[in-house]
Formats: C-alpha cells, structure tokens, sequence
C-alpha cells in the first residue's frame, strides 16, 4: 500500500510539529496494538473513553456544517457526522458487548479529563474561531489514526488480537473518506488564505491550533495506558 496523500495543509502542518506528530503516532500505545502488547484491560479502557470522545467528535464535525461557507464543506462535515454515529461507533458497541459493556454503560461512561480536554479544545477552538480554526483543530484525529491504520495494516504481527481496530482504520473506505476530507481542507484554507497560505498572517495560529490537538492525543494514548 502506498503512502496516503492527505493532502498539502495537512503535510504542511505536520511538518511544524514532526516531534509531536512522531510521539503521537509511534506511542506506545500504538506499538503495542502492533505487535499484540498492549493489555486488555488497557484497550478496553481506551475503547470505553472513544466511545465518548466519538460523541463529542460528532458535535465538533457537526459544528463544521454551521461554520461552513460553501456546500462542498457543508456535505463533507454532514457525511463525517453520519460516519461517526452511524458506522464508525459500531467497533466500539460491539467489542465491548463481547465482554459485556452494553451500549447503556458506553454512553453514560464517565469522562475521564485527558479525554474531556481533548473534544471541548476541538470544540471551543471553532466555537471560538472560523472554520480554519476548527479544521485544523480535527486534523491530527483524521489524518493521524489514517497513518496509524496504513502502518499497522503493513507491519502488525499476525497473530495481533487487535486486527479488528487495524482494520477499520486501514479499510480503503475509510482511506478514502480520509484523502476526501483532506482535499476538502486544501480547498477552505486557499480559499480564505490564499494559494500562499504558509506566509499569511493567519497560518501560526493554525500551526497551534493542530500541534496542540496533536499533544492533545498523546495525552489520550497515556490515558488509555492507565486503566483508572
Ligand atoms: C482519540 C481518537 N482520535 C482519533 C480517532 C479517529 N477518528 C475519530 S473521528 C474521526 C474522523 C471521522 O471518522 C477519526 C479518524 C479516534 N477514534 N479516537
């Protein structure tokens, strides 16, 4: 499988923070899903906890449709919505009905702080700002576990009992869904920015704006490694 093309925003914006984005996508966390490490317990907690940053994600991309200046914008963030609480949720419900979480339990899990400081920085960050703001706030979450999904699907050990997560992110569906939402994010920033967008006032902020999301998945690694 060749390397995904996310897009010239998100390549731009991952090359501010290379160290950041390297903690977030070679942590541990992830290593273990590879090679079958990680402990059960652990996974579970952090499937517990995605299920709720999943609802809030929701309301995060939900907000992209309010925030939105053209229809193509409008479509792409409506069809993550429905990605989300329609499809994506379903690993979650199920692997965790197998060993008897039912979705009851999911939806009123409590929130654990590295998680809740994660959807509402997202969603204050557009609340707060434009679109621009919000879309470089999403951007580490959608690229991030696209990369993630690329990698593990080539190097996991086959005997990984985490195939199922690797699967759904490295599913070409959802590869494409990802290439499509970046191309969507190319498109909004030169329209606002310009095609010199990197020299434009508004482009650190952006650049802070993704890198703290990024730290902010970290966090949600280290979290999903202690099991309260
Ligand atoms: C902590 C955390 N970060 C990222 C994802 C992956 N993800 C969540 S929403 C979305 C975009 C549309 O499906 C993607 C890729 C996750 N599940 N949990």
């Amino acid at each position: 499988m060749t390397a995904p093309d996310y897009g010239h925003v998100f390549s731009a914006l991952r090359n501010s923070c290379p160290d950041e984005w390297a903690a977030y996508t070679q942590h541990s966390f992830v290593t273990g899903l590879g090679d079958g490490t990680l402990p059960r317990p652990a996974f579970l907690h952090y499937l517990v906890q995605d299920y709720v940053f999943l609802i809030h994600f929701a309301r995060a991309w939900s907000l992209g449709v309010v925030k939105a200046e053209t229809l193509d914008e409008m479509k792409v963030c409506a069809g993550t919505v429905d990605a989300l609480v329609n499809h994506e949720m379903a690993l979650h419900v199920e692997t965790c009905a197998a060993v008897g979480i039912d979705e009851a339990a999911l939806f009123g899990a409590k929130e654990e702080v590295a998680n809740l400081a994660y959807t509402r920085y997202v969603i204050d960050a557009g609340l707060q700002g434009d679109f621009l703001d919000l879309i470089a706030a999403l951007a580490p979450c959608c690229f991030g576990y696209g990369e993630i999904g690329l990698r593990l699907a080539r190097e996991a050990a086959a005997d990984t009992p985490y195939a199922d997560w690797i699967t759904t992110y490295a599913d070409s569906d959802y590869q494409d869904v990802m290439v499509a939402v970046g191309k969507m994010f190319d498109a909004a920033v030169e329209r606002r920015l310009g095609a010199d967008y990197q020299n434009s006032a508004r482009w650190e902020q952006l650049q802070t704006r993704f890198t703290t999301a990024t730290e902010l998945e970290i966090g949600f690694w280290d979290m999903g490694l202690n099991p309260a």
